[in-house]
């Protein structure tokens, strides 16, 4: 499967009382890789969530992947997302085997990807680009380092942090695959809004 499109991820504050209605109205406009994202330490309530997502993207035919949690993720069978602090990817890939989609945070380090791309991660996250109400204090990247990346990585490419319809084209045009998107994408007054905005952001991938 080619991970090239927009990447949606959960926020469970922002999606709170209307969680499933919004990520359906996503996958509904079109969404490449969906991640449950909840940083939150309600394991109940963590693995009821993300069974419910698994559940609707496989009517999707849409990847689902974990955010931190390689066993949440391996007892889903899905993909997982690990930053820095998270656990290293050897041991996750052991986990989840070789089809398991395994994204690694590289912040603004072509250094840090290709070393994830050694330790056989799916794709490579570089971020944040613009300012992000979801994480304001990310570390941030530069577009010059995406044109490093794509001529010396053979992975695909994701970019995060502050990503909008406003401002995604130039990633786009400087060599991303996947868009990674909360606000952008749920931060909308309604499910109509949020698949409008999943289209729009998957247009952008075909000029
Ligand atoms: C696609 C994608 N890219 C980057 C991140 C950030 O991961 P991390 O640095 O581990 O931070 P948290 O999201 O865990 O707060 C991500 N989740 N997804
Ligand atoms: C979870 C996350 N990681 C980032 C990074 O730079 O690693 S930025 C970010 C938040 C993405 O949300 P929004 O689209 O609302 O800015
Ligand atoms: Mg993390």
């Amino acid at each position: 499967m080619k991970l090239r499109g927009l990447y949606a991820i959960t926020d469970s504050q922002l999606l709170a009382g209307k969680f499933l209605s919004y990520v359906e109205a996503a996958l509904e406009g079109g969404v490449t890789l969906l991640q449950y994202r909840d940083k939150s330490s309600d394991e109940a309530r963590r693995l009821r969530e993300a069974q419910a997502l698994r559940d609707l993207c496989e009517r999707y035919k849409t990847r689902l992947i974990i955010n931190d949690d390689a066993e949440l993720a391996a007892r889903l069978n899905v993909g997982v997302h690990l930053g820095q602090t998270d656990g290293p990817l050897t041991p996750a890939r052991a986990l989840l085997g070789r089809q398991a989609i395994i994204g690694s945070t590289c912040h603004g380090q072509l250094e840090l990807a290709e070393q994830a791309a050694k330790e056989g991660a799916s794709y490579v996250a570089f971020g944040r680009f613009f300012n992000s109400n979801t994480k304001p204090g990310a570390p941030t990247c530069s577009l010059e380092l995406l044109d490093q990346a794509r001529s010396k990585l053979h992975l695909p490419i994701c970019a995060i942090g502050g990503i909008t319809l406003e401002n995604a084209a130039p990633l786009v045009a400087h060599g991303v695959d996947l868009l990674a998107v909360v606000h952008g994408l749920f931060g909308a007054e309604s499910t109509a809004e949020v698949t409008r905005r999943a289209r729009a952001f998957n247009e952008l991938f075909k000029s």
